[in-house]
């Protein structure tokens, strides 16, 4: 895999940090998630292929294992509030000077500099802080966030992971590691930069879904179905649109230009009320083979089983059953091998990777009796 022998050390956060490890867990990287002691469940469900150590790093003992950890290994990657980890001695300058060659990435929602770089926020925040939550939304509706996609884990976790391999790439050239401050606000804007720049060419003049790809146009939406499914439509040039005419059963003659916005209105109910006439199935039936641009909207219980994602084996199935999507994209030659294994337990693998890193068994158990670290090895069934 492409990221073997990559060593990573994940401290447990919660959702934007653990996806951006387990990216690297899929495409090889060996990660290792710092987890609180005492805490009865890990919060981490993005958990695949990472191994757990449980550590207090409210002890000094606790700071200088895990700053043992950081001397042999190329990534650090930390999602906690600025300041934090200075605040536990195990801030980048300390860690550069013990190895200059790690990679120091931290993921938060304000960055490292500026008024807000201290504060608490979710995606939600974040997104707002971007200038795209204004974007996102119904006509005469307030904005609505995304789930927790943009900022979490587009502008989080994908940028992050990218600035990891970036700094990788640099490092093979120059042997020097790097801090990397992931702000989830700026990389959910510069997500954002298609909207942003094609403002120019006035593709979002009027207001919040209002325009061709926020819900406005007639032929960029989605429409329920005679069973209550829905059907998605993104038919924008007109030669796809024309073939959606004619999937529907409708004449152009009969109907206002695709472009004239103030018709737009009126050619949605037009559509609505075709769509509303067959199943979501008899739908797929007439637009699969077409390029019309049409496509069910598939459930999570639809969605593996559908016949092209079936064939790309775009699941996986771990071995608690568990389907989840396999990691992208697809390297030709050192393609993602997601473990199928159950996720950590909290402290499962304390000695294990300790002795790894060169701890003696006896300073383990002592560590272990002082409360330092916590181990879970799993209970033998007989
Ligand atoms: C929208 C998403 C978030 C979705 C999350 C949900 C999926 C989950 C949220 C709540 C969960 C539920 C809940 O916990 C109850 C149940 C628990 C059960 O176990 C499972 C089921 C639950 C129902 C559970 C289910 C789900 O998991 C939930 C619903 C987001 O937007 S995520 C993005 C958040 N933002 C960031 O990541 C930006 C950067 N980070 C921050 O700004 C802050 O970290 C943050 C997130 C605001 C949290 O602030 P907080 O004050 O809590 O922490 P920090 O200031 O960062 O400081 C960390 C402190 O922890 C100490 N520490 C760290 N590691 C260790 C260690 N190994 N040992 C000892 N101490 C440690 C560290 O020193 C800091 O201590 P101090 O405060 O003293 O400095």
């Amino acid at each position: 895999m492409a990221l073997a022998g990559i060593r990573v050390i994940e401290l447990a956060g919660l959702a934007p940090a653990p996806f951006c490890g387990m990216m690297l867990a899929d495409f090889g990287a060996s990660v290792i998630r710092v987890d609180r002691t005492k805490v009865a469940m890990s919060l981490d469900n993005q958990a695949r292929g990472k191994r757990s150590v449980a550590l207090n790093l409210k002890t000094p003992e606790g700071v200088a294992i895990l700053r043992k950890l950081c001397v042999r290994s190329d990534v650090v990657l930390e999602p906690y509030r600025k300041g934090v980890m200075e605040k536990l001695g195990l801030g980048p300058e300390k860690l550069l000077k013990e190895n200059p060659r790690l990679i120091y990435a931290r993921l938060t929602g304000y960055g490292q500099s500026g008024p807000y770089a201290t504060a608490a926020g979710h995606d939600i925040n974040y997104i707002a802080m971007s200038g795209l939550l204004s974007r996102l939304g119904r006509h005469k509706d307030k904005p609505y966030a995304p789930l927790n996609l943009v900022a979490d884990f587009a502008g989080g976790s994908l940028t992050c992971a990218f600035g990891i391999v970036l700094a990788l790439l640099e490092r093979t050239r120059s042997g020097q590691g790097q801090i990397i401050d992931a702000s989830m606000v700026e990389g959910a804007a510069y997500m954002g930069s298609f909207v942003w720049k094609s403002r120019a060419i006035g593709m979002w003049e009027r207001g919040r879904g209002q325009n061709m790809l926020d819900g406005g146009a007639p032929f960029y939406d989605t429409y329920q179905t005679a069973d209550g499914k829905h059907m998605a439509v993104g038919a924008i040039e007109p030669q796809f649109y024309q073939q959606l005419l004619r999937g529907l059963g409708l004449d152009t003659a009969d109907l206002p230009p695709q472009m004239s916005f103030d018709h737009w209105p009126e050619l949605k109910r037009v559509f609505e009320g075709c769509f509303a006439t067959k199943t979501q199935a008899e739908w797929t039936d007439i637009f699969d083979g077409t390029d019309a641009c049409v496509t069910p909207v598939l459930s999570f219980d639809q969605v593996s089983s559908h016949p092209h994602n079936k064939e790309r084996g775009s699941f996986v199935t771990d071995c608690g059953e568990d389907e989840s999507p396999r990691p992208a994209p697809v390297l030709s030659r050192t393609p993602a091998d997601p473990c199928l294994a159950l996720d950590p337990r909290i402290g499962q693998h304390t000695c294990e990777v300790l002795e790894e890193y060169g701890f003696k068994s006896e300073d383990i158990d002592n560590f272990v009796a002082a409360g330092v670290i916590e181990r879970n090895v799993p209970v033998a069934k007989l």
